[in-house]
């Protein structure tokens, strides 16, 4: 989406129970992969199931930009001829991530190891988000960041290492994309490249990088850390990838089926890595009635078929520890809570600050805004359920997909309508979902 897009309006409607059978998009976090990880390969790497959003759209022209050759041959499915480790070509021009953290940063640890100059930028939203903590370990392995925007933001000129070093990295918060960053970069350094997680996140890089060839040992540190060591300078071989539906877009209309009365749906091929069913845990432990239908493994993922029926909730306490394996879900959770009954508080979302949006105020004013209590207590967010919602509010959204998505599921059960002020930002992540949504018996209309 260009800055400069007309907003796009959307009001949601309580809505008759919600039917059918849908599969979401493929998974946003594992096609950025995809595409940056193939275009470090030597020879062709064919995706399927990729997400085509928008997000995803721009790390593939980013990929191009870098000199990999990418095409898209069909429905979700993608060729890449890659460059080799430490392969990236001069750009020609500025790259433009649009609204993604993922793919800036990310691209940002691929780039560092490379002896290119690269200018990083995207949309007013990404230009809001803390790059520093990617810049630093950046530094440490050799890349020099100039240009840098106030703040340590977005637009940025970035270096890279002409001899790159392999550090041992203790990210100093939960961050899959500063783990990929310093893996990526670590790639074209000699030597071991070891990463230090006190609490785990998302394994996609770690596990894909093993699927294109390299050496990665992943061991457990304590109860909830993890101990990561590459080997460098890999030769990376080109693989087939199948790419299995997102969980954090399967999140919303699971969340609607739940809400809506009489609801019964079945999500197919959602991916089930456990480092991303936070959501489907807590939802188990608020009453919700989510069954697995099947389970098998697809693109080295486990994924199952979850058939969701509408369930009387109750509030849940959901720790912190959790964050990072639902850090993307807290929004859609805290719509899904105002419906439950009682009170649930979700804590340690710090990392909701610097998303999109700043997602946690973005949150709380959601719910507000449509009659829900809400309160923020340092950094937990505590929803008062009474079982139903007041609605009627105009949604604030941001530039941002998630807060979009979840406003209009809210809709979908509140007493009274509730609008977005502009819907066009859901297609970075879930290209879509207002068909997919209506096709289920959604009312949702301009
Ligand atoms: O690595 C990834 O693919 C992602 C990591 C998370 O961000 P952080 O690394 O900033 O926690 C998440 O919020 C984002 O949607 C996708
Ligand atoms: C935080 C998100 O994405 P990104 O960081 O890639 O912009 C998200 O999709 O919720």
């Amino acid at each position: 989406m260009s800055h400069n897009s007309p907003a796009s309006p959307l009001t949601a409607r309580k809505s008759i129970s919600l039917a059918g059978r849908i599969r979401v998009p493929g998974d946003k976090s594992i096609s950025h992969r995809a595409l940056i990880l193939a275009a470090l390969t030597v020879g062709e790497t064919r995706i399927g199931g990729l997400l085509e959003g928008e997000d995803v759209i721009n790390t593939a022209k980013v990929m191009r930009a870098l000199g990999a050759k990418v095409e898209r041959t069909g429905e979700g499915e993608w060729s890449v001829f890659g460059v080799g480790v430490g392969g990236y070509a001069q750009p020609a021009g500025p790259l433009d991530f649009g609204n993604s953290g993922t793919g800036c940063r990310l691209v940002m640890g691929a780039v560092a190891g490379c002896p290119i100059n690269a200018v990083f930028d995207g949309d007013a939203s990404l230009r809001k988000r803390p790059m520093r903590r990617v810049l630093d370990p950046l530094t440490r392995i050799g890349a020099k960041a100039v240009d840098v925007a106030e703040g340590g933001r977005l637009p940025l000129t970035l270096e890279g290492a002409r001899d790159p070093l392999p550090i041992v990295y203790e990210p100093p918060v939960a961050s899959a994309q500063l783990k990929s960053a310093v893996l990526l970069a670590g790639l074209a350094a000699p030597g071991e490249t070891v990463v230090i997680e006190k609490e785990a996140t998302r394994d996609h890089t770690e596990k894909m990088l093993t699927h294109f060839g390299a050496d990665v040992q992943v061991e457990q540190v304590g109860e909830h850390g993890r101990r990561i060591v590459l080997k460098g300078r890999p030769e990376l071989k080109p693989a087939v990838l199948q790419v299995p539906s997102d969980p954090s877009s399967a999140a919303f209309p699971l969340a609607a089926a739940l809400i809506v009365p009489g609801s019964d749906i079945v999500l197919e091929n959602v991916m089930m890595n456990p480092l991303r069913t936070g959501l489907f845990l807590t939802l188990r432990e608020m009453g919700a009635s989510i069954e697995t239908l099947s389970s098998r493994h697809d693109g080295g993922e486990e994924v199952a078929d979850l058939r969701v029926k509408a369930s009387a909730l109750h509030g849940a306490d959901v720790p912190a520890s959790r964050a990072p394996s639902m850090i993307d879900e807290y929004p859609i959770l805290a719509v899904i809570a105002a419906f439950a009954e009682g009170r649930t508080r979700m804590c340690g979302l710090s990392e909701l600050r610097v998303k999109e949006s700043d997602r946690l105020a973005a949150t709380a004013e959601m719910l507000r805004v449509n009659g829900v209590a809400v309160e923020i207590d340092g950094d937990d967010l505590i929803v008062e359920g009474t079982g139903s919602v007041p609605g009627g509010g105009v949604v604030a959204t941001h530039m941002d997909h998630r807060l979009a998505m979840s406003a209009l599921v809210m809709g979908l059960n509140s007493e009274k309508p509730v609008s977005v002020d502009d819907a066009a930002f859901i297609a970075t992540s879930f290209p879509r979902f207002v068909e997919l949504m209506q096709g289920l018996g959604a009312n949702l209309a301009p």
